[in-house]
């Protein structure tokens, strides 16, 4: 389990950050069937040094309240969304947080240690001290049990591994906010607890983590600081976890079993299985999320149920390394990247080159593959350019080298594009380098690929084929002018 008490001395300071929303609503249009509301007028409050697990039935909403918290969707909602009590400004927002999604995608073919050391490069800039630098990403691996693994390759990770070196890539610029979707899917129990441990320690840190969660087990339910239980794109509960049995009870009447989990218990309720307006009474005494914290003594509470975002801000205070108003202050900015174009690109070439040289497999199979494709053409179309009398042949191999040219680099880049596609959404996504940069050191590193790929087909076509397998013509035949039967050219 992550050891809650270990601090993070090398991580740069961290700033509070409350979010708090109100009146969401988000509509998607789909054709020939009208709009569809996903989220309807939800409210709540996600504070800062507390772990937030967001929770409700299949297809409540969930995952769309913390891609349009995080920034990743934003078309098509309504409402307000604050940061610190001022509205978010989403060109700041995305630089102090970070998104860990559900899937974990992870640089292929390098090892823990040189992800982790390529990601401290382009997020804290490449003038810091080695040795500073090593001790962060040390500091960081130890906190997330990764230091045995530090040697690993990524694709030869554990899924909890997987899932705990995404979260260690973010946090190397010690962001304060976190927003993970589904972290424990896939995990065993004991994985799930573990991963559970590491983001309550991480909360526990002064952070604002925010996380969808899958039925949590009791044990780790009764440990959240802040239940959000979405039911039919509504808030039905808000408050700690050991609050839901006694909100249940004074809500719908309902009492949860003593041998029964009370978060598959609130789930079911949230799904109408115990009456079918047990929904419409959860959310209404949570006000949509209005009721920032539920307690027993709720209903018994002036009209500002709510505490005020200053007020929470001042407790947050106490247990972070900056006052709000320095927060303040610093989400006033717009930060850049923490390097330069031109550095950024020299980074991603160091690991995109490092990448395609490991691939060792991938490179294998396409020389091979041009090696035995370049004998066969050549093999079928040898000796053609000096006959006139053969001149389709000379244009039916002009054209299945096109062919050749135009599909066989398309292949690669076809299956392989999906996959890097999502990877770059993440990294752009949380704010690692620029598109142009990324786009520049992409096409450089698979330049020497490339120019095998035309150079190969056309040398053993023609010199290679002739020379080695045949052994009486050395010249390329696509190159050679046509010689007609009465020998003029
Ligand atoms: N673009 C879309 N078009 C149509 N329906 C959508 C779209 N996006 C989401 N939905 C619907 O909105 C509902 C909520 O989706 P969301 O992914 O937020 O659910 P969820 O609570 O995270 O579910 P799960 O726990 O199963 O992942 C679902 O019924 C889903 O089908």
């Amino acid at each position: 389990m992550a050891n809650p008490k270990k601090t993070l001395s090398n991580l740069t300071p961290l700033m509070p950050v409350n979010i708090e929303f109100s009146d969401l609503n988000y509509t998607v249009h789909q054709n020939g069937y009208g709009p569809k509301t996903i989220l309807r007028n939800i409210n709540g409050l996600f504070k800062s040094g507390e772990l937030t697990c967001i929770l409700g039935p299949s297809g409540a909403g969930k995952s769309t309240l913390l891609n349009l918290l995080a920034g990743y969707k934003s078309a098509n909602a309504t409402g307000t969304i604050f940061v610190n009590g001022r509205p978010r400004d989403m060109r700041v927002f995305r630089r102090i947080s970070r998104y860990i999604m559900q899937e974990d995608l992870l640089q292929p073919h390098l090892s823990v240690d040189e992800a982790m050391y390529a990601a401290s490069q382009l997020k804290l800039g490449l003038n810091l001290d080695p040795k500073q630098r090593q001790a962060t990403v040390d500091e960081i691996l130890d906190l997330l049990r990764l230091k045995k693994a530090k040697h690993t390759r990524t694709e030869k990770l554990s899924g909890g591994e997987r899932k705990r070196l995404s979260i260690a890539l973010e946090m190397i610029n010690n962001p304060p906010v976190m927003f993970l979707d589904e972290p424990t899917t896939g995990l065993d129990d004991l994985s799930s607890a573990q991963c559970f441990s590491l983001l309550k320690a991480l909360a526990a840190g002064g952070r604002t983590v925010i996380c969808v969660l899958h039925t949590p087990s009791a044990r780790l339910f009764h440990m959240i600081d802040n239940v959000y239980i979405v039911a039919e794109g509504q808030c039905a509960f808000q408050g700690k976890g050991q609050e839901v049995i006694p909100f249940l009870e004074m809500s719908c009447g309902l009492s949860c079993p003593k041998t029964y989990n009370p978060a598959d218990f609130v789930l079911e309720a949230a799904c109408g299985e115990y009456g079918e307006h047990d929904v419409e009474r959860m959310v209404a005494a949570v006000e949509n999320g209005r009721c920032h914290r539920w307690t027993p003594d709720y209903q018994h509470q002036s009209p500002a149920r709510t505490t005020s975002i200053d007020e929470d801000s001042q407790q947050v205070v106490e247990c972070s390394d900056m006052s709000f108003n320095d927060a303040n202050h610093l989400l006033k900015h717009d930060f850049g990247f923490a390097l330069s174009g031109w550095d950024q690109f020299k980074v991603l070439l160091c690991r995109m080159l490092l990448q395609v040289w490991r691939d060792s497999s991938h490179l294998t199979l396409k020389l091979s593959l041009h090696l035995a494709l370049g004998i066969i053409i050549g093999g079928m179309f040898y000796d053609m350019g000096n006959d006139g009398s053969k001149t389709m042949f000379n244009f039916g191999f002009c054209y299945t080298c096109i062919i050749f040219f135009l599909y066989i680099p398309m292949m690669p880049v076809l299956l392989q594009f999906p996959i890097d596609v999502k990877i770059l959404k993440r990294e752009y996504f949380n704010r690692w380098y620029s598109l142009g940069a990324y786009y520049a050191a992409y096409t450089i590193s698979h330049l020497p690929l490339q120019a095998s790929k035309t150079f190969c087909p056309k040398c053993i076509n023609s010199k290679l084929l002739s020379l080695v397998i045949f052994g009486n013509n050395v010249r390329n035949p696509c190159l050679l002018p046509l010689r007609a039967a009465d020998g003029s050219t």
